[in-house]
């Protein structure tokens, strides 16, 4: 019998802080697939000095979305380095026009939408620390690197983003409001949402962790699943 290999694209949503990074980074050692977060992305454009990241730094440090046409054009770029994997979009659409700008390349199979309120957001984001060149992410109450300020695996610093103080997450929770929800909407009646709702990543996590598997066949998960 001939086997082809399926390939599983999926987007993970939920307002800035619910957990994106931390649940992606456990679907991606769970499952064989590929994470692209759009933040990452933005951010090595910043540290490279690129003339996009030198162009973006601002509005992102300020908590503005960054127009729909130069993010598209960013993260269907990176993409394209994706084509033979199954993947796991995280950060990116965040509008609808993105949704649909991403709708006209790609088949989107699942959506997990992480439903966190905004209060245990707010808590979470303010004790935030990133490893920058590799966007592993920690938290002092939640996941303290073993040595306070160093990242676990490098031993470099870990840094608080300039969008992480109260004012600005007050200002990227509007725009998720906005912006960002009727996206939920638009992947809600295309029958692909899944929506997970906790205030504990820990708590929500086995259950993102059963859909998957559900998908992508149990054992020793194999997100390109052969048909
Ligand atoms: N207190 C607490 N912090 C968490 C939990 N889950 C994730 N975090 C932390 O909350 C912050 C935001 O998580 P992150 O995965 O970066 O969210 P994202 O912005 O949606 O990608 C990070 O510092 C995480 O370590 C949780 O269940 N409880
Ligand atoms: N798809 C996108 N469209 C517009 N702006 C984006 C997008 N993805 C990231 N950004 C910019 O990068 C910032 C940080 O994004 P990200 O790291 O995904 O934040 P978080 O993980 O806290 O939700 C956003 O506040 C926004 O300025």
């Amino acid at each position: 019998m001939v086997s082809r290999v399926v390939l599983f694209r999926a987007v993970i949503m939920g307002p800035p802080g619910s957990g994106k990074g931390t649940v992606s980074d456990r679907i991606r050692k769970s499952f064989e697939l590929k994470h692209l977060s759009s933040g990452d992305t933005l951010r090595a454009n910043i540290i490279a000095k690129t003339d996009i990241g030198l162009l973006l730094k601002s509005s992102i440090d300020q908590g503005q979305l960054i127009p729909d046409d130069i993010m598209t054009r960013l993260i269907l770029l990176e993409l394209r380095n994706l084509e033979q994997n199954s993947w796991l979009l995280d950060g990116y659409p965040r509008t609808v026009r993105q949704a649909e700008a991403l709708d006209g390349t790609y088949n989107i199979d699942t959506v997990i939408n992480l439903n966190v309120p905004f209060q245990t957001i707010k808590d979470r984001l303010t004790s935030r620390w990133l490893h920058l060149p590799s966007g592993r992410v920690y938290n002092t109450d939640f996941n303290p690197p073993k040595i306070p300020g160093l990242d676990d695996v490098t031993g470099e610093p870990l840094i608080q983003r300039n969008d992480d103080t109260p004012e600005t997450v007050t200002r990227r929770l509007h725009a998720y409001k906005t912006q960002t929800e009727p996206v939920l909407e638009y992947y809600r009646s295309k029958g692909v949402l899944e929506t997970f709702s906790g205030t504990e990543t820990n708590k929500m996590w086995p259950h993102v962790h059963t859909f998957l598997s559900g998908k992508l066949g149990s054992g020793d998960h194999k997100a390109a699943g052969k048909v």
